[in-house]
């Protein structure tokens, strides 16, 4: 964070429950909080419902919380970004000092009630999560690095692991073939929208690889990351987290992320701003799908697996 002069000065807030909620950044955070809901059902143990929902509540404000963190540290990028102009800090209807304090005070809650209500290793799970997103990824990787979002990626992996030991108290070979999938996944999910945010990230100054390295460049790393992925993912269906369900899904979804992936590297600039990205939007859409099926194909075989339709 460079600029301190954005909206910290004598304030009277006119902020309203809405825009406090969307520093929470609850769109993203919804696929996030539901890998770690799949990761606390998937577990082979039985939970009660309402520690169950304890869990996913707490997890849940931890991410929103690390969201708001992420807005407080990169507002001045944030007001030049056309993407995120609108957000409530650079628009002026939050302060920086008010992000900062929620971010906080519900860092700590969050992390506080997810110990008590389950374990501390998803407590620590989460504090090191939040603290990956915020201080490794937000102030250290992300302005440094055209690696940040591969390495930092690492922090949206870790929810469904949070998931898992909230339910178990552990670490298994499982909960660790979320966090990977989840982590193959995050690059080309990222950089898809980085080639058709255009010119957002080379004007805020931010190393992500479109502006270090180019657009073939990123478009020939979607392809690799989708490869390596699409082997994980369906390697994933031969281990005890994938069932017949996971597997058709897996197959499926990856043959169309590959055929998308290799469409995105065929393709030059001319040809996506003749069709204004069309191409690349679509990928995008579909790694959230991607990703949301994988998880969901988990869920559905874990479940059937304790109903006894099959080992
Ligand atoms: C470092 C890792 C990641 C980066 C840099 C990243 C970046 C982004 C960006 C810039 C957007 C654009 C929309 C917005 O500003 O709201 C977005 C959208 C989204 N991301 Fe990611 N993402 C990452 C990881 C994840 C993970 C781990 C998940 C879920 C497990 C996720 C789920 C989503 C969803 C659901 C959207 C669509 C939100 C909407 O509909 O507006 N992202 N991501
Ligand atoms: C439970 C818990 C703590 C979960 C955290 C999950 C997590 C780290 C999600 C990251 C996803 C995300 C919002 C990336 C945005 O990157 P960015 O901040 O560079 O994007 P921006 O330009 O939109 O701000």
């Amino acid at each position: 964070m460079s600029d301190t002069s954005v909206n910290t000065g004598p304030y009277e807030s006119e902020a309203q429950f809405g825009d406090f909620f969307a520093l929470l950044k609850p769109r993203v955070m919804t696929l996030v909080v539901f890998t770690a809901f799949v990761g606390l059902l998937a577990a082979p143990v039985s939970l009660h419902p309402f520690v169950g929902f304890c869990a996913i509540l707490f997890i849940a404000v931890g991410g929103g919380a690390s969201g708001a963190l992420n807005m407080w540290w990169d507002r001045d990028i944030d007001a030049v970004m056309r993407r995120t102009q609108k957000r409530p800090i650079p628009s002026g209807r939050v302060t920086s000092d008010e992000a900062l304090a929620i971010g906080l005070f519900l860092s700590v809650l969050s992390v506080v009630f997810l110990g008590l209500a389950t374990n501390w290793v998803a407590a620590g799970l989460l504090a090191f999560t939040i603290f990956f997103y915020v201080v490794v990824y937000t102030m250290w990787l992300k302005r440094w690095t055209p690696q940040n979002i591969v390495i930092g990626g690492a922090a949206g992996a870790f929810p469904p692991m949070i998931g898992w030991a909230a339910a178990t108290g552990g670490i298994s070979v499982e909960s660790v073939l979320m966090f990977c999938l989840t982590f193959m996944w995050t690059p080309p999910h990222f950089w898809a929208l980085a080639l058709f945010m255009r010119k957002d990230y080379d004007n805020a100054g931010v190393p992500m690889l479109t502006v270090t390295h180019g657009r073939p460049a990123t478009r020939r790393h979607i392809l690799i990351y989708t490869v390596l992925l699409a082997v994980l993912a369906i390697a994933t269906g031969f281990t005890t987290l994938g069932g017949p369900v996971y597997m058709a899904t897996a197959l499926v979804l990856n043959a169309l992320f590959l055929k998308g992936a290799v469409d995105i590297w065929r393709r030059d600039e001319d040809m996506a701003e003749a069709d204004n990205y069309a191409v690349e939007k679509s990928f995008f859409k579909l790694s959230l799908l991607y990703l949301f099926a994988h998880f969901g194909a988990i869920l559905v075989d874990a479940a059937l697996v304790r109903l006894g339709v099959w080992a």
